[in-house]
């Protein structure tokens, strides 16, 4: 017999090639084939299995995540999974571990910041897991701000050896994930201090637990922080604290690609920018952007096939009332936030091309695009996680009552997802080192040095400031050129204006911090311009497979003109439309809102989610809601026996007090 499904007829109504859509959205059909086998291998696994995990409490959870830690490894070993494998394994998995800052923090520290020497020393043992690293340089004073970290890692000469010290309450490491219970070593960033002299920010690899007996070393004091937002959640991962009471390490534990100490304990700084010592953070800033499009696709399907399920009000003559996705207002919720999915995504593997590229230039010592790098890695990861987080949100709200219930899926998504908008650089903190990149392009503007990459738009900034929008009809909103040209002119017009407002002021840094709210939304127009012009990049491939290119399109001309109708004050004010064709851009909206319609849970389909990693009856592939949701309510503990506990000794006094006043 055929499996029931609720979104058969939703399914017919697509107007494109699903197969292709989903090659499309993995990045390619290699890329499909691998996560699609990888999904079904985690979904069939019953250790994997996380309908359970809100109920736990926070030891058990613990615990959970340790046990699907180790037999994740044992899958990727036992299967020979190649290192991307894994890495899909453990995501698909979709509860934070320990793994997370080990792969994806510990590694690419070493990798990125040490010499061969240390790679060939250190690595081989992490590969293999025989120690697990985190990355410590968050500390209880200190975030965002790097440079003002307190721990210190003092040179002896007498002993070749760095003293790890944590001087002061506000010195001690605070937040890394995997720190609190699990990891046998850390990265740590301390204050490098050789002969007296301080020289700032640089990693060190420090023991913290034996080998053997996982017992802290001596000197050591570490443990985990507590209770995260939310249940179950971010709670699965231990971020911890630490500090050092004078622990030592040899001195060849310094990471030394960037400045080295030398056995007479002379500070070297190599030919290679500082700012590497940061570049972990722009590596992983670079994956946020794609694990973005992800958390945002989830939300966006689970809200989708519900609204598709979903029918309230308008029924004529006792038949069906009307599917809620077929409200006006549902869809110019929702269809926006399906385009921003698709948006993020490649704007996602733009990215990754462009971390790849820096990475290359990096090795033969150019590090003229490091700059570029920085601004779109700290400026990509602000704007999507900021946007994704809200999205994730709205979502919920697009779900009615039901999304509010934990089986819908979203409240934990959101409590794991909210984060991403402080870790790895909280997100204003980083737009306004975009918007410090950008002033630094437009003051270099009239010197002959042409902008390039994500500026270059700006070397255009004599005809972007005066050029005017030649839209007339609705239609006109759909020439690529329109689009890209209005996005270029409010975002080269808001640097400009905002660029003179500094020059006003007597002292630059002065002038920056009174006009930082400003700048940030400088910032964020142009990360929106780079979002935009990338989609619109995406649609000059070859894209095969019927009716796909032309799905895409509309997405593309929806993700735009939505932020034009947002942020409509901003493209007005700059003179880059009128009040007349902003009105028109969002006439054409709702037009390519009708023509999303049919397509939408085919759309949402392409992600190609696996019911195990969706985790939610909201969001099932069949749409079979009510009676999943009946038959989980009853799974809840509460529900386990008739009379609760606690009836005897507070609610049947009450009620019986009750009855006596009642007769008085
Ligand atoms: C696996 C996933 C799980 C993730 C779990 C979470 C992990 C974490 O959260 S780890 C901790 C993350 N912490 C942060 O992200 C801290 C954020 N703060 C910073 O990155 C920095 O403090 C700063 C960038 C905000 C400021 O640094 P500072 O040294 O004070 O720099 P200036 O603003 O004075 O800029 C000087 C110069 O350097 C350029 N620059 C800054 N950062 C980078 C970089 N990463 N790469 C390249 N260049 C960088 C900056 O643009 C300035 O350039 P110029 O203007 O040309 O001088
Ligand atoms: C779940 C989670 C996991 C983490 N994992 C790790 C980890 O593995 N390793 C690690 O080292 N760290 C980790 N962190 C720490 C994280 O990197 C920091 O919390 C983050 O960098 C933000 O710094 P902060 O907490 O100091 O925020 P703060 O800088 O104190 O921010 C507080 C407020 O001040 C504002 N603000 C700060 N500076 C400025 C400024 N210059 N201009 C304008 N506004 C400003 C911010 O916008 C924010 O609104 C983690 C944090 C979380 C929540």
């Amino acid at each position: 017999m055929e499996a029931l499904d609720y979104h058969a007829e939703e399914r017919r109504k697509a107007e494109f090639n699903l197969d292709e859509m989903k090659i499309v959205w993995a990045g390619s059909r290699r890329n499909y084939e691998l996560s699609d086998r990888v999904a079904r291998l985690v979904a069939s696994d019953p250790v994997f299995r996380k309908d359970n995990r809100t109920m736990l409490t926070r030891k058990d959870l613990f615990k959970d995540t340790l046990r699907k830690a180790a037999h994740a490894w044992k899958r990727i070993i036992d299967l020979r999974l190649s290192e991307e494998e894994a890495n899909m394994l453990r995501s698909y998995v979709d509860q934070p571990a320990f793994t997370d800052l080990h792969w994806g923090m510990f590694i690419p520290a070493i990798k990125g910041q040490g010499t061969s020497e240390q790679h060939e020393k250190w690595l081989p043992m992490a590969y293999k897991m025989q120690i697990i690293g985190c990355y410590a340089q968050t500390e209880l004073g200190h975030g965002s701000n790097v440079q003002g970290l307190e721990t210190t890692a003092t040179f002896d000469p007498q002993t070749d050896e760095f003293d790890l010290h944590s001087p002061t309450l506000t010195s001690s490491k605070w937040w890394p994930g995997g720190l609190g219970k699990v990891s046998t070593h850390a990265v740590v960033y301390a204050r490098l201090i050789t002969g007296g002299q301080d020289h700032g920010v640089h990693g060190f690899i420090v023991q913290l637990r034996g080998l053997d007996d996982h017992l802290p070393l001596p000197g050591i004091t570490v443990g985990d922080i507590g209770m995260k937002f939310g249940s179950g959640a971010y709670n699965s991962m231990d971020n911890g604290l630490l500090r050092f009471d004078h622990v030592r390490i040899p001195r060849n534990q310094m990471l030394m690609r960037v400045s080295q100490v030398t056995r007479e304990g002379k500070f070297v700084q190599s030919d290679v920018p500082r700012q590497l010592v940061y570049g972990t953070m722009v590596y992983v800033r670079q994956t946020i952007v794609s694990d973005a499009s992800c958390a945002l696709a989830r939300a966006v399907c689970i809200a989708t096939r519900y609204s598709a399920v979903r029918r309230q009000f308008g029924s004529q003559n006792g038949g069906p009332e009307i599917q809620v996705i077929d409200y006006k207002t549902q869809q110019s919720r929702l269809f926006p936030l399906l385009a921003s999915a698709y948006a993020f995504r490649f704007v996602g593997e733009w990215l990754k091309w462009l971390y790849t590229d820096v990475t290359q230039r990096l090795q033969a010592n150019d590090f003229s695009t490091l700059p570029e790098a920085h601004a779109c890695t700290a400026g990509l990861k602000s704007m999507t996680t900021s946007v994704t987080a809200d999205a994730i949100e709205e979502c919920r709200k697009l779900c009615g009552g039901h999304g509010y219930l934990s089986n819908s899926g979203l409240p934990e998504l959101f409590a794991v997802y909210i984060p991403t908008c402080t870790y790895e650089g909280d997100n204003v903190v980083l737009l306004l080192q975009v918007a410090r990149f950008l002033m630094k392009t437009v003051s270099q503007l009239g010197s002959g040095k042409k902008p390039v990459g994500t500026t270059a738009y700006m070397g255009r900034a004599e005809h972007l400031m005066q050029c005017r929008c030649e839209v007339e009809m609705a239609q006109d909103w759909l020439k690529p050129s329109t689009i890209l040209e209005a996005f270029e002119a409010r975002a080269v017009r808001m640097s400009i204006a905002c660029a003179k407002s500094l020059g006003k002021f007597s002292n630059p840094e002065d002038g920056f911090a009174e006009l930082s709210p400003d700048l940030v939304e400088v910032a964020i127009a142009h990360c929106q311009l780079i979002v935009v012009s990338k989609f619109l990049e995406k649609l000059q491939q070859d894209i095969p497979g019927k009716g796909v290119k032309r799905q895409l399109e509309i997405l593309c001309n929806v993700y735009a003109l939505h932020l034009l109708h947002k942020h409509l004050g901003d493209f007005v004010a700059t003179g880059c439309i009128t009040p007349n064709q902003g009105a028109l851009a969002n006439e054409q909206l709702r037009l390519l809102y009708a023509q999303v319609r049919p397509n939408a849970i085919a759309l949402v389909d392409a992600f190609n989610y696996t019911d195990h990693y969706l985790g939610s009856i909201l969001g099932c592939y069949d749409g079979n809601v009510y009676q999943k949701l009946y038959q989980e309510a009853w799974k809840d503990p509460l529900n386990d026996t008739v009379v609760p506990d606690g009836y005897l000794e507070y609610l049947r006094p009450i009620l019986k007090q009750h009855i006596r006043t009642a007769r008085l």
